[in-house]
């Protein structure tokens, strides 16, 4: 990363991360300020980052040099694949970028710089305070002084700061978050993925909304897949789903809905007052020759693919037709496109959403296929600085729970797969919720700790 102080540069490793992490890339983040803070402590005034000091200097280098020490340590693991590392740092001079340059490169890390430069001040200052001030640098500050303070380490940082320039270097520049970028000997797949996926970033407040369809006619017999109409609930669902959006969203809020292709989604927002756009990219998990069986007819048809899929449901291919490994990756248009809009609900299916909000909220490979995504219930996410705040809201109109809980290590050893059989499968009523259109758990929920910094 390459940028001042306050310009996002966090905010991208952390969402380059997330992304790469998810579409099975092994990524990590290396924030070179939580080496700082590690090694010299937190709670150094602006004066530290003078480039008169000559101890503070030494002492960010020290960190600097600790940070990439661990970041090439890691790139070149031999025993893991390790793919892609960001050194989250300021990086603003053409010394400590060569020194970046050829200390990598001879290494055989190839080398991409990230700019961010924002010129418009009223954003950073947006910035500095609602992030910078509740860094762990000003713990128990008084925020308006803590963010003087920041505004001065900035300007130290001013005093010695050169854009990017060096033609021989890969980079690409964001400039004004979107208004102008700028990119220089760009190669090969991997970097082409990342510089299309920051060109699509945007900081803009906004709500993304999730919604599986109503129960359908097949989740009414536990049946998987298929393409039925929606159940006279799932209708119900459908038929209050305007209000539901209108009440969180605001009336006067513009908003895109996006379906599958499938009929029990399209069914579903039917009734929205929004443009709409189906995509076949978010039609459900096929499940090749079990599509139109239950949990428990599988078992007993294909009893080894049930227990694999236990095993590993992840990974685990449905014959003829697909794992959650190849959702997440024919989904990964969707997710740029949604990084590109601005509100938007997307009304889709058990698996997808899964896969979608596992992006988000930042789900590990083996959690994501066991995230709950109950049917008639509304999930509001608002992305942050670094995470997404989450809000579910339900109706009072049951639905059959089409969930199926992990099985523990000793059923999967036993061969029990049915210890808990899915209410769905048997028709069970499940009642979710009891309050109409009001939140019925309007939960915040902390995100998952990010994938790449688990040190
Ligand atoms: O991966 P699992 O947990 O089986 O969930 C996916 C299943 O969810 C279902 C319901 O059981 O989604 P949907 O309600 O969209 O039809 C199936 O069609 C699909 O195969």
């Amino acid at each position: 990363m390459v940028g001042l102080p306050a310009r996002g540069k966090t905010y991208i490793s952390q969402k380059v991360c997330r992304y790469l992490n998810w579409l099975g890339i092994t990524t990590k983040v290396f924030n070179v300020g939580n080496y700082r803070r590690q090694l010299h402590g937190a709670n150094l005034p602006h004066t530290f980052f003078d480039p008169n000091n000559s101890q503070g200097e030494q002492q960010r280098q020290e960190a600097a040099l600790a940070a990439l020490d661990d970041l090439m340590q890691w790139l070149l693991d031999e025993d893991q694949n390790n793919m892609v590392a960001l050194y989250d740092a300021t990086n603003s001079t053409r010394k400590r970028r060569k020194w970046l340059h050829d200390t990598l490169t001879a290494k055989g890390i190839q080398v991409l710089f990230i700019e961010s430069i924002c010129q418009d001040e009223s954003l950073v200052l947006a910035n500095v305070r609602d992030v910078k001030i509740s860094s762990p640098d000003y713990r128990d500050m008084d925020p308006q002084k803590a963010a003087e303070d920041f505004t001065a380490r900035i300007e130290h940082y001013k005093e010695q700061y050169e854009t990017i320039t060096e033609d021989n270097y890969t980079y690409v520049k964001l400039i004004n978050v979107g208004s102008q970028n700028v990119i220089n000997l760009i190669q090969g797949y991997l970097e082409s993925r990342i510089v299309y996926y920051v060109l699509n970033l945007h900081i803009q407040p906004r709500k993304i909304y999730f919604s599986r369809h109503g129960e359908s006619q097949y989740n009414l017999t536990g049946k998987l897949g298929g393409d039925s109409y929606l159940s006279e609930r799932g209708q119900m669902y459908a038929g209050m789903l305007p209000a539901l959006i209108q009440n969180h969203l605001g009336r006067d809020k513009s908003l895109t809905v996006w379906t599958s292709t499938l009929r029990r989604t399209i069914q579903t927002a039917e009734g929205l007052p929004y443009p709409k756009l189906q995509w076949k990219a978010l039609d459900e998990l096929d499940a090749g020759v079990c599509d139109g069986m239950t949990y428990e007819e599988i078992e007993e048809k294909y009893p080894e693919d049930y227990a694999n899929r236990d095993e590993d449901k992840y990974n685990y291919r449905y014959r003829g037709g697909e794992s959650y490994r190849d959702v997440v990756l024919r989904l990964e248009p969707v997710i740029m496109e949604l990084e590109r809009h601005e509100n938007i609900l997307i009304v889709g299916h058990q698996a997808i959403l899964r896969c979608i909000y596992g992006y988000f909220m930042n789900y590990s490979q083996e959690d994501l296929p066991y995230i709950k995504i109950p049917l008639h219930t509304l999930i509001e996410l608002t992305p942050r600085a670094y995470s997404c705040d989450e809000k579910r809201y339900g109706v009072d109109i049951e639905a059959v729970d089409t969930h199926r809980p992990k099985p523990t290590s000793s059923q999967r050893k036993l061969g029990v797969h049915t210890a808990e059989a899915p209410a769905g499968a048997s028709g069970e009523i499940v009642k979710d919720f009891t309050s109409p259109i009001v939140p019925i758990s309007p939960m915040v929920s902390k995100p998952k700790q990010p994938l790449g910094s688990k040190d």
